[in-house]
C-alpha cells in the first residue's frame, strides 16, 4: 500500500465528481489533492478519460512539480498546481475546469460580476479574470508561468486566496481551490453556476446593475456570521 493512498483516494474520489456535476468534457480538467506535512500531491493523469481513472493510477507530485510516484503522466496543469500549492500555503486542493460559461468568461477576459445574492453567499468580490499569457511572459512551462501569474494578479488585485477562492485565467479556463479537495469542486461548480447566472443576466439586460456594496456585505454576514465581511 503506498504511504500516499490517502490523497489519492482523495484525488479520485474529487476527480469523479467533475463529469457527475456537468464540469468537465472528455478529459478535460483535473483535481489535485495535497498533504502539506509530505509537502506532495496527488493529482489525475494526463488523458486519463475519467471512467478509467482509480486512485492507483493518480500521479504523486511534489510541491517542486517533480513526480515522486506513479506510472502515468501527471496532468498537464501540474506546474500550475504545484506552484500554488508551493506558494499558497493554506490550500489543501485546487480544481481546473473547462466548464462552459466559466470558460467563456475567461476566454472574454473579463471578470465575472457581482449581480445577486447568489454570488454574494459565496464570496464578496467578483470572480477575477487574470490576463491571459502573453508571449513575452512564455519562457520555458507555460503552466509554470499560469501559476504566477495567477498569483501575480492576486497581489496586483489585493485578492486574498483564503477569501476568494477561484479564477479565471484569461483565453483559458477556470481554476478554483480550497482547504480541502471536496471545496475546491465546490466551488467549480458554484463558479459554473454563478458564470451561467451573469451570462444570462447581461443577455436579459445589458445595464443590469451589480449588487450593492452594503448589501453584499449585508448579505455575505446575514450568510457567514457577524464580521466574515471581508469588502472588494
Ligand atoms: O487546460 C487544459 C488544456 O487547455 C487541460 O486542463 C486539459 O486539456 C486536461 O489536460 P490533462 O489531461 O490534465 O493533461
Amino acid at each position: 500500500m503506498s504511504k500516499y493512498q490517502h490523497i489519492k483516494q482523495a484525488a479520485y474520489e474529487a476527480n469523479m465528481q467533475l463529469p457527475k456535476l456537468g464540469l468537465v468534457l472528455f478529459t478535460f480538467g483535473n483535481v489535485s489533492a495535497a498533504d502539506r506535512d509530505l509537502g506532495v500531491f496527488a493529482i489525475k493523469p494526463s488523458g486519463v478519460p475519467y471512467e478509467d481513472l482509480s486512485p492507483e493510477k493518480m500521479v504523486i507530485v511534489d510541491f517542486e512539480g517533480v513526480t515522486i510516484e506513479g506510472d502515468l503522466r501527471p496532468s498537464s496543469d501540474t506546474q500550475t498546481h504545484a506552484v500554488l500549492y508551493k506558494h499558497w500555503p493554506n490550500i489543501g486542493g485546487i480544481v481546473h475546469t473547462h466548464s462552459t460559461y466559466g470558460t467563456a468568461w475567461a476566454q472574454s477576459q473579463r471578470c465575472i460580476p457581482i449581480f445577486g445574492t447568489t454570488h454574494a453567499d459565496h464570496l464578496t468580490a467578483d470572480i477575477p479574470c487574470a490576463p491571459p499569457m502573453d508571449d513575452k511572459m512564455i519562457e520555458g512551462d507555460y503552466e509554470y508561468q499560469t501559476g504566477f501569474q495567477i498569483m501575480d494578479h492576486f497581489a496586483a488585485e489585493g485578492l486574498d486566496y483564503n477569501e476568494v477562492e477561484m479564477v479565471l485565467v484569461g483565453n483559458h479556463a477556470p481554476f478554483t481551490w480550497g482547504k480541502t479537495p471536496h471545496k475546491a469542486v465546490y466551488n467549480s461548480a458554484v463558479l459554473e453556476a454563478v458564470a451561467q447566472m451573469a451570462y444570462l443576466t447581461e443577455q436579459i439586460n445589458d445595464q443590469a446593475p451589480r449588487l450593492k456594496d452594503s448589501l453584499i456585505k449585508k448579505h455575505f454576514e446575514r450568510k457567514h456570521g457577524p464580521n466574515s465581511y471581508y469588502g472588494q
